[in-house]
């Protein structure tokens, strides 16, 4: 695939050496204003963006009104999220968003779905989220705690939200910890006088969002709607 990276920093370079590995091209390396680039169409497969919550929306709109297919991993600008699919349905291509694009936090995912499924009758345990990230990370909390507090928040009945550090009673509190270089830890603790039950998921390395982000590629291309992890994994573990 010729693939056009929107965004060159440690997740662009660390797509770019998976890509190639796994033979495909980079054929465009967007860096600042993507008004600034030629997107041609007939050149690019595929865009991948991993770039900055101010920029995200931007960039995967512009190469959908080239017909570009986009897998974006950026966090930080979900509000736009559902014109940005209007957008790519407007203009007949493809998209896959998410949090976070390992396939270990996929599994983590469902985990955490199976976990609170079982624990809303309990009423004895509170629940809360931690992530820990490198100091340089933009947004707080990471895009894959509000993803692990969604999932929390749909399958039980008697939490209405969830709030960075202070919530209310029926909420789930989210702390975000920024710690030198860690590329990413994610707890979800279940608490009550007499336990504890925690799981965890802890990223050794960039390697593991990179990989699902070419695999999401590979996915992704010449096909036309909105898709998310799910349907890759579900893609993955049939063939
Ligand atoms: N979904 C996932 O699996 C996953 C995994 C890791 C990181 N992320 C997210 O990906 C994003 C990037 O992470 P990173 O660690 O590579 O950050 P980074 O800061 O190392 O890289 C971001 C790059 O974007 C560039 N940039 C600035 N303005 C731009 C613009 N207008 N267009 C394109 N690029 C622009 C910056 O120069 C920088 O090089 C973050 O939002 C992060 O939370 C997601
Ligand atoms: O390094 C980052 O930034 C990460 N961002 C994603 C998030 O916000 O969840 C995924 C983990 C790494």
């Amino acid at each position: 695939m010729k693939i056009a990276l929107l965004g060159y920093g440690k997740m662009g370079k660390a797509i770019e050496e998976i890509a190639e590995k796994r033979g495909h091209k980079i054929v465009l390396k967007v860096e600042e204003d993507i008004e600034n680039y030629d997107l041609d169409n007939s050149k690019i497969d595929i865009a991948i963006d991993f770039s900055v919550p101010k920029a995200a929306f931007k960039n995967i709109t512009t190469c959908f009104k080239q017909g570009i297919p986009v897998v974006s991993g950026t966090t930080g600008w979900l509000d736009h999220y559902e014109k940005a699919k209007k957008v790519c349905e407007e203009n007949n291509t493809a998209f896959i968003y998410a949090s976070n694009f390992s396939l270990g936090v996929n599994v983590f995912f469902e985990l955490n779905q199976k976990l609170a499924n079982m624990m809303k009758g309990l009423e004895d345990y509170s629940v809360e989220i931690e992530e820990i990230h490198h100091v340089q990370k933009l947004d707080a909390p990471s895009g894959t705690a509000i993803t692990l507090a969604e999932q929390i928040i749909e399958k039980n009945p008697r939490v209405n939200g969830w709030q960075l550090d202070d919530a209310e009673k029926d909420e789930i509190p989210v702390y975000a910890k920024r710690v030198e270089d860690v590329p990413g830890t994610h707890t979800v603790t279940y608490d009550s006088e007499i336990d504890k039950i925690e799981i965890v998921h802890t990223a050794k390395s960039r390697q593991g969002f990179a990989l699902g982000a070419v695999v999401a590629a590979e996915y992704l291309k010449d096909k036309t709607g909105i898709f998310t992890m799910k349907d890759v994994l579900a893609d993955l573990f049939q063939n």
